[in-house]
Formats: structure tokens, C-alpha cells, sequence
């Protein structure tokens, strides 16, 4: 049977969001989902303002040793601009197997395609992406007394992953429909529905500086912008590429992602990239410990294009994160937490909080696509190593009942790169623990995770939560803040910690805890997007199912 051409214009992905497919992409103010009736909410045309107190609690030591624990509020006005842009998305590697992926998805899911698979026919989805598969509490029916549930999407108005306009480099000039059969991660009959179009995008030549990548990835690097190392005609000519996209294709916003290949570390020296100005100065005088995902995302920050970065290596040297902060630009990493990790994360904060003693991980995985092979080179494992380690570190320091101080559980990870498995992943995990009275359990994992389609949808949430975020602003309540700085409205900091919940190791503004565990990353998410319409966090108490 031939692959099915699209459906009729179903429902598959209209409604359910802000606006229908476009209709909010053009810039129009999006209708609002619901509507929160709050004095401390104000709805406009182009904005929602709302009045909101923040409620924490700050603990001191009380004079005999014990702990003094005083609740405090801070209330903040926080301003949403509703008007959804068009936007535009440039993948650094959208030739790999990730770039494929996410762009024939979101062809598969505009048009509303649905294939034959071997177990019958199969329409375009988002499942995997927070943002489009899963959904939030709004609150209460009245009536009911049931909770009531709404399509995380809904939340705030955001852009449809369907409206993305997809753009980017890679060092490989394959065009995307070959690429996309190299990366032999999707059905034969979704390729041949949307191969037509794949076909006619081209990934801009990049920059390669072989030293940051294995050197099995040498044969595929045909697509190149001249010099093998960093310089300013590097940075400018990656910012020409993001001025002519969004020109080209008449866009408001560029977000750019970084899902090429994993890099070494850079080393960290004083004067080239530990700070700003000499972050530059490096770049100028081409220096060689500047790498490529550091040239594109000090291009982006010069561009004002929020950048994130989908793999492990240190892109954000401290002088990269003091630019994006002068420039007020918006940067995020770092790693796609996709499978193994995120259920890693998951796993050890339900041990961990359940009261059982974590003693050891054995975290092994096989995989044979070209992100294999590059980690099958010990300098670029390495990166991903730290990573995969270090996303336990917060929960075991949080339990001072089970652990000692600077006591935690032996972890290792492996990586080993069998062509045979290509992008499907096998993870292979061992999670021992010590449990009541010298007991132990041992919990053994076998997960195999299509890595390409699992990511993508990481990818999506990535853009879509990082251009929301370029619509939020904040100030102190002018009742509290007194002095003229109250006066006008900030951006969140340029480090998007907020992005936590999609990547293995989270960039947080210097000085600030990393969040691994993974319900409260969510949460976290779930309870700042519920303030910007003047609701509470959601305490899960149902007081109301308890006290009556
Ligand atoms: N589940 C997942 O797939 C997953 C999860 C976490 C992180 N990652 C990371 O995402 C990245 C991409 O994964 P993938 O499976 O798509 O890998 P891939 O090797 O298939 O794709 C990477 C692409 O980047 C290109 N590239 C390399 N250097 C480049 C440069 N300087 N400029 C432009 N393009 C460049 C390569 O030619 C290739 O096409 C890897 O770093 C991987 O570690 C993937
Ligand atoms: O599934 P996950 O741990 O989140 O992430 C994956 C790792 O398990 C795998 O080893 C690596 O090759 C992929 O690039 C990705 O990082």
C-alpha cells in the first residue's frame, strides 16, 4: 500500500494551543486558553500583567544551636508579552541524525502525515516533548472537585512547534533527505512523504577545527567556511548566516541549537577565555583552545540569538557567560537528557527520597550511530562522562541521613560504539542499595532508547521554552522596592536554568545550585509559567480532599 498522503485538515494539531497552526505565528496577540480572575491578573491586547508573592523560607542559627526557620514573601510584577513571533530555528549539525529527525518530525506533524509501519498506520506526533505531549494542573472544577488538567502548551501562549521555520550548518553538505537516509533512524514510508521537501534544504557550510572533534568525523567534513581555527570572521560570518535566515524567510526571532558533534573540553586559562574581553581578544587572535560551539555561541550572543547547547563539552567558558551577560542574551545547556540519564534521574530521586541507600551505578550504554563514533574517541567520551556523572550529585548531597558529607555513590559510566545497533541505543543499568536492617536491593535496567527520537522532541521543547522566556519580564512590586532600579522591568538572567528539564548537565548563573532531580526541574517549570498568570505553585496538598 502506498504511504498515506496527509489527512484531512483534522484537529491532529489544531486547536488545543494558542491560536490554530500560524494563525498566532504571525505575530498576532494570542487568545488566551483560560482566564485567571484575579485582581492581581491584568489582561491586555498585547500583555498579561500579574502581581505575584513569592513565598520562601530562609533558616538561621538560633543562639543554642538550634535553627531558626522564618517565611518570607517577595512580591514581583511580572510582565508576558503575548504576541507569539515567527520563529526561526538554525541547527548547528542539521545534517546529523538529530537535525534529520526534528525536521522531518515537524514536516510529518504540519502536514499531518500518517505512513505504514509494520504494525499498521502511524500519524505524526510530539509525544516525548513536555511541552506538546504532557499537561499541567490548572486547579479544581467546581463543581466536581475533580482536578482539572490542561495541555502544558496552553499554559502561556507559546509558539507552535508546527510554525517553526528550520535552518542551520553542518560540516557535511548532504543535502537533508540524504542525510536523512544516512542517519537510518525513520520508516521508509515517512522518508518517501516527506523527502521531496528534506531534499531542498542544505545545511550552511560550518566551521571545523579538527582538533575539538574525533578524527573519524574528517571524511564527512565537505561543507566548510575557510580556517581551521577560531577568528572574528568566523563569528561574523555566523552572524550574517542568522541575519540573512531570518530576512530570508521574514522572521521576528532566531533561536540557535547546538546539535553537532560532542566537543573535547576547552581548557579554561586565564587571559583567553575567562573573560569576556579576552574571550575576543582570543577569538581575534585565533587562538586555539577557542572551539567551534564557543565561536557560534559568541556569535549569537553579538546576534542576540538566544543559543543553546544540546551537547556535553564546556561551550560556556566563563568568558562566554560573562558576554552573554553583558549583552543581556539568553544561553542555556548543557547535553539533551534523552534516556538513559533521564531515567537516571528519575530513578535516584525516588531511591534517594524514599530513604534508600544508594551505593552504586553501573551505567552502560552501546550505540552505532556517527554520535558513537565520535564518543568512540576517548577526548570527546570524556565529555560526555562528566555529564552522565554528575547528574546524581544534587540528590545524594540533599540526604545528609544517608550520606556523610562528600560521601556519595561509585558511578561509572561506558560508552561503547557497536555499528550494528545504529541510533538505537542500548542502556544497561545497575542501581544497588543498601536497604532496613544490612538488606540490599539491586535494580537492573535494560533500556533501549532511539536516541535520535527522543531528542528531537527535546529539541523542540528547547525553542519553544527558550523564546517564551525572551517574553517574560519581572521587576520587585513597586510597594517593596522603593528606588527608581524597581521602576523598570528585567529579563530573567541570561543563563536559562529554567531549561534544566531537557539536559543532562544544567547551565545555572554563576554562584547558583544546580537542580538535577527531575520532578522538581519540572515543577519548577510548571510553577514559574503558572506565576506569570498569578497562580500558586502547585503544592499537590488537596487540602480540600483532606480536611472536611
Ligand atoms: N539522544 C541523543 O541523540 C542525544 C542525547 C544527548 C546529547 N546528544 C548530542 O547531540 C549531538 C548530536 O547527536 P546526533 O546523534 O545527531 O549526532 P550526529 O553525529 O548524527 O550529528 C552531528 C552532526 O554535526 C555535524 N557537525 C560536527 N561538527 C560540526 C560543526 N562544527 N558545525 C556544524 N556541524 C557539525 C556532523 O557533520 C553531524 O552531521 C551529539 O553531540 C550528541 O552527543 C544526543
Ligand atoms: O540517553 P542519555 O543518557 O540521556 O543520552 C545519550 C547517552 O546515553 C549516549 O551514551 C550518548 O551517546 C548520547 O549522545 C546521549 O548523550
Amino acid at each position: 500500500m502506498a504511504p498515506h498522503a496527509e489527512t484531512d485538515a483534522g484537529t491532529a494539531n489544531g486547536g488545543g494551543h494558542y491560536g490554530n497552526n500560524g494563525a498566532a505565528a504571525n505575530g498576532a496577540a494570542a487568545r488566551p486558553k483560560f482566564i485567571v480572575n484575579s485582581p492581581n491578573v491584568v489582561y491586555s491586547d498585547s500583555e498579561i500583567r500579574s502581581k505575584y508573592t513569592y513565598r520562601t523560607t530562609t533558616v538561621t542559627d538560633g543562639e543554642d544551636g538550634s535553627r531558626i526557620v522564618t517565611p518570607k514573601e517577595t512580591v514581583y510584577d511580572f510582565k508576558l508579552d503575548t504576541k507569539v513571533p515567527k520563529l526561526g530555528v538554525m541547527l548547528v549539525g542539521l545534517g546529523g541524525n538529530n537535525g534529520t529527525t526534528v525536521t522531518a518530525g515537524i514536516m510529518a506533524n504540519r502536514r499531518r502525515l500518517v505512513w505504514d509501519t509494520r504494525n499498521g498506520r502511524q500519524a505524526a506526533n510530539y509525544y516525548g516533548s513536555v511541552v506538546m505531549g504532557s499537561t499541567l494542573k490548572l486547579g479544581t472544577d467546581a463543581k466536581t472537585n475533580q482536578d482539572v488538567n490542561i495541555p502544558f502548551h496552553d499554559v502561556l501562549p507559546m509558539v507552535h512547534p508546527n510554525d517553526l521555520v528550520i535552518g542551520g550548518w553542518d560540516i557535511s553538505g548532504m543535502n537533508l533527505a540524504d542525510a536523512m537516509d544516512r542517519a537510518k533512524v525513520l520508516e521508509p514510508t515517512l522518508k518517501a512523504l516527506v523527502r521531496k521537501e528534506m531534499a531542498e534544504m542544505v545545511p550552511l557550510p560550518s566551521i571545523y577545527y579538527p582538533d575539538f572533534i574525533a578524527a573519524n568525523q574528517e571524511d564527512r567534513a565537505d561543507n566548510l567556511i575557510p580556517g581551521s581555527k577560531a577568528c572574528m570572521a568566523h563569528v561574523e560570518q555566523i552572524r550574517k548566516d542568522i541575519r540573512d535566515f531570518k530576512a530570508a524567510n521574514n522572521l521576528d526571532k532566531v533561536i540557535v541549537q547546538w546539535t553537532a558533534n560532542t566537543e573535547r573540553f576547552a581548557d579554561i586559562v586565564a587571559g583567553i577565555n575567562d573573560t569576556a574581553d579576552n574571550l575576543l581578544k582570543a577569538i581575534e587572535a585565533g587562538h586555539d583552545e577557542v572551539s567551534p560551539s564557543t565561536v557560534f555561541a559568541v556569535a549569537c550572543i553579538l546576534e542576540n540569538a538566544p543559543f543553546i547547547n544540546g551537547s556535553p563539552q564546556n561551550t560556556f567558558v566563563p568568558g562566554c557567560i560573562e558576554l552573554a551577560e553583558k549583552h543581556g542574551a539568553f544561553i542555556g545547556g548543557d547535553d539533551f537528557k534523552s534516556g538513559q540519564t533521564k531515567m537516571k534521574s528519575a530513578l535516584v530521586d525516588f531511591m534517594i527520597n524514599a530513604g534508600i541507600k544508594l551505593t552504586s551505578i553501573a551505567s552502560y550504554n552501546h550505540l552505532g550511530n556517527n554520535d558513537g563514533m565520535n564518543l568512540s574517541s576517548h577526548r570527546q567520551f570524556r565529555s560526555k562522562e562528566i555529564s552522565k556523572s554528575n547528574v546524581v550529585d544534587d540528590m545524594v548531597a540533599a540526604n545528609t541521613v544517608l550520606y556523610a558529607k562528600d560521601e556519595h555513590p561509585d558511578h561509572v559510566v561506558v560508552i561503547k560504539y557497536i555499528p550494528a545497533v545504529g541510533d538505537s541505543k542500548r542502556a544497561m543499568d545497575e542501581y544497588s542499595a543498601e536497604i532496613f536492617l544490612g538488606g540490599h536491593q539491586t535494580i537492573s535496567m535494560a533500556n533501549v532508547c532511539e536516541d535520535s527520537l527522543l531528542a528531537s522532541p527535546l529539541i523542540i521543547d528547547l525553542v519553544v521554552i527558550a523564546e517564551l522566556m525572551t517574553r517574560i519580564q519581572w521587576k520587585l512590586h513597586s510597594a517593596e522596592a522603593g528606588g527608581e532600579s524597581a521602576k523598570g522591568y528585567k529579563s530573567f538572567h541570561s543563563v536559562l536554568s529554567v531549561l534544566s528539564y531537557m539536559l543532562k548537565a544544567p547551565l545555572t548563573p554563576p554562584g547558583t545550585p544546580v537542580v538535577n532531580a527531575l520532578a522538581k526541574q519540572r515543577a519548577a517549570l510548571a510553577n514559574i509559567f503558572r506565576a506569570c498568570v498569578g497562580l500558586e505553585p502547585e503544592s499537590d496538598m488537596t487540602l480540600e480532599h483532606k480536611l472536611f
